[in-house]
């Protein structure tokens, strides 16, 4: 049984103003997001309709290009939809203006990166408070020592990014992440630079944040082992989900990988074969 903390939840909740189901933390529709003009047009996202439950640990997985990064940017409203509504927390995101999507973002949406983004000059303490030193929000003591007495960083606090190892940074930037008590975290291939056991502590951290504090993650990874961590695995492949699997175990994704990436060779292989048709 999950538990979740009081403060954090009182501070997480809006009221959905739309008629958005209330457990529902973000949630995507009919998103297409297409890139250049014309001929040149890229359709990274076609017509994409997903809703992330509060709480809940969700990874994004795909063939490289397939659009993953295109709608977990358009998702923490970083990048513009071309059409379709992106609903956070009851708000329609894709109708702020950039103050308002600033503020979102620094207040309601933790980031977590493949290359951890630590300030060099600054302790693994600042670096941690750096989101409330940037908003001038108050420090909440008793938060601050339970993520990093969960996170294994009590020691490490006076410490710069440099005198860390890869996994301690990666866990200074989980504590940044959950400093504001965001109602969303997006983790962007957060083991992407770590070795096996350090995703593991990793994985098992961001897992405990949802478990044990009902934080939402929405997680882009490659890794089959990693997306097993989640409570949900969405596949995605040339700008759609073709998958979407609860309890996702790593022989499944890896499956459904492989049956994507076989799927869109064979693609490939038809259209160079029609083009070369047509040319002759
Ligand atoms: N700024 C951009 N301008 C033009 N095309 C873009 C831009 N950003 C992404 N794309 C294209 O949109 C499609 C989806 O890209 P996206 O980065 O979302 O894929 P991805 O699944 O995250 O890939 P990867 O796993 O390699 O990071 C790709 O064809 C990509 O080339």
């Amino acid at each position: 049984m999950s538990t979740v903390n009081p403060t954090y939840a009182k501070n997480s909740l809006a009221n959905p103003s739309n008629g958005m189901h209330r457990d529902t933390a973000i949630e995507t529709i009919d998103v297409v997001k297409d890139y250049g003009s014309g001929e040149n047009t890229v359709h990274a996202l076609r017509g994409v309709n997903v809703a992330f439950e509060r709480g809940k640990f969700t990874a994004i997985m795909g063939p490289s290009g397939s659009g993953k990064s295109t709608l977990m940017h358009t998702l923490a409203g970083l990048d513009s939809v071309s059409h379709g509504k992106i609903v956070f927390s009851g708000f329609d995101i894709t109708s702020m203006n950039d103050t308002d999507l600033t503020m979102l973002r620094r207040h309601r949406i933790g980031f977590i990166f493949q290359s951890f983004n630590l300030l060099p000059m600054f302790t693994a303490k600042q670096n941690i408070l750096m989101p409330l030193t940037l908003s001038g929000g108050k420090v909440d003591k008793q938060w601050f020592r339970m993520l990093t007495e969960t996170l294994g960083l009590k020691d490490r606090l006076s410490h710069r990014p440099n005198e860390l190892s890869g996994g301690q940074q990666q866990r200074v930037a989980i504590a940044r992440a959950l400093i504001t008590k965001p109602d969303v975290v997006f983790a962007d291939e957060p083991t992407g630079n770590l070795d096996s056991v350090s995703s593991a502590e990793v994985l098992g951290f961001l897992k405990k944040s949802v478990t044990d504090f009902g934080q939402t993650i929405i997680m882009v990874t490659h890794d089959a082992v990693a997306a097993s961590y989640a409570d949900r695995a969405i596949v995605f492949a040339d700008g759609n989900i073709v998958a979407d699997e609860t309890n996702p175990n790593p022989d499944r994704m890896n499956d459904l990988l492989m049956q994507e990436r076989r799927r869109s060779l064979a693609q490939q292989t038809v259209t160079s074969q029609v083009n070369s048709a047509l040319i002759r």
